[in-house]
């Protein structure tokens, strides 16, 4: 019961994060970012744990995370990365920035 109730949680709070309702900020971290298309071959220097809400979406279907934990961790490392690349000022790095902000509100039971 716990366990479905943990599910839910961290379901909802990816949709929300995902939804179009934040479209304007949250389109670079739907999907992997894929250096090749985007012209950015230096991203795995910067960048060595890839993570984006559509793969942490999967991972939540498949059942992959053991706690929220690590839940937790994988939202946060689609930040840190956006943060390792996209210097402070740079429009991507904002848009993480509000994404984050969305994300404590809501991890912050
Ligand atoms: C030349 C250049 C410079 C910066 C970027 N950043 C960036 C990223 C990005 C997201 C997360 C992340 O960890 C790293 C990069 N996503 C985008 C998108 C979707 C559009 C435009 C810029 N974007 C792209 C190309």
């Amino acid at each position: 019961k716990k366990l479905q109730n943990a599910f839910k949680f961290c379901s909802n709070i990816v949709k929300e994060l995902s939804s179009k309702k934040y479209s304007s900020f949250n389109y670079p971290f739907l999907e992997p970012v894929d250096p090749v298309s985007m012209n950015i071959p230096t991203y795995f220097d910067y960048v060595k744990d890839p993570m984006d809400l559509g793969s942490i979406s999967t991972k939540l279907s498949n059942w992959e995370y053991e706690t929220i934990e690590q839940f937790e961790n994988d939202v946060r490392l689609v930040f840190k990365n956006c943060y390792a690349f996209n210097p402070d000022g740079t429009i991507v790095n904002m848009m993480g920035h509000r994404l984050e902000e969305i994300f404590n509100n809501r991890w912050a039971d």
